[in-house]
């Protein structure tokens, strides 16, 4: 069953899709999280994974990212104009689908050594206006610029996931896919990125999200989607 969005048009199509993780340190324990799952996010819309701790959210995000393999189904992304199942990519075609189409904030920052943390979101850009963008980004997200040229590495957590939010917004794909990005934030930057969000939104893109701040996902979520629906069944 898939969920009709109502506006725009299909960014993500996910169908039957189904996902088991194997403990190989484990003897090989097999543990389902989620079977037959489906559902739609259209260009402009936020769609935002719901359900308790542990019903696959993350794990069902990180499949669209291309970071965890699918067992069974379809993950179809609008890519160069056609739908493309990256479940059937090779790593080099999901490369290009994940620089082109994807942008992907999640709850870390993949900081690399040395880089400032300016140089490190202009990088994410494209154009000659990227490192205008990312001063833009670090400022409206209240980054004190003198850590512009710092390294992230010794940032505080909201520091950094502040950083890894203006790397995953600069970005201007089809798709975004947030990973409680305001977990470490105060109410000031909260209230940023839920304004970037909409401008996404109102750019055009799709965003697929998890949010555990109701105040967050209420001010920019167009529909949820319970993942416990599909939830395997004791034969999984
Ligand atoms: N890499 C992995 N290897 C093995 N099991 C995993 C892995 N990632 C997730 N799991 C398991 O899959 C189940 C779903 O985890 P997932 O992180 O997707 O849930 P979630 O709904 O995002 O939870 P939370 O809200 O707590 O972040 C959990 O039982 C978890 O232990």
């Amino acid at each position: 069953m898939t969920t009709q969005p109502t506006g725009g048009a299909t960014i993500l199509e996910v169908e039957g899709l189904a996902k088991t993780f194997t403990m190989h340190l484990r003897g090989g324990v097999r543990l389902p999280v989620v079977a037959d799952a489906a559902f739609s996010v259209a260009a402009g819309e936020c769609v935002v994974l719901g359900g308790p701790s542990g019903a696959g959210k993350s794990s069902v995000l990180k499949i669209v990212a291309g970071t965890y393999a699918a067992n069974h189904g379809a993950v179809r992304v609008r890519h160069r104009g056609g739908m493309v199942d990256t479940t059937r990519l090779s790593a080099r075609e999901m490369g290009a689908v994940r620089r082109e189409t994807i942008a992907d904030v999640t709850q870390f920052l993949r900081a690399i050594p040395r880089v400032p943390a300016i140089d490190l979101v202009a990088a994410a850009g494209t154009g000659e206006t990227a490192r205008d963008e990312a001063a833009h980004l670090l400022t409206r997200l209240n980054l004190p610029e003198r850590l512009w040229s710092l390294p992230p590495a010794t940032f505080s957590g909201g520091e950094k996931q502040r950083v890894n939010i203006a790397a995953g917004f600069i970005r201007r794909t089809p798709l975004l896919l947030v990973d409680e990005p305001t977990a470490s934030l105060d109410h000031a930057n909260r209230e940023v990125v839920v304004e970037l969000i909409r401008e996404k939104k109102a750019a055009g893109t799709a965003v697929l999200g998890i949010f555990h701040d109701r105040d967050v996902r209420d001010a920019v979520c167009d529909r949820v989607v319970d993942v416990t629906k599909f939830a395997p069944g004791d034969a999984a």
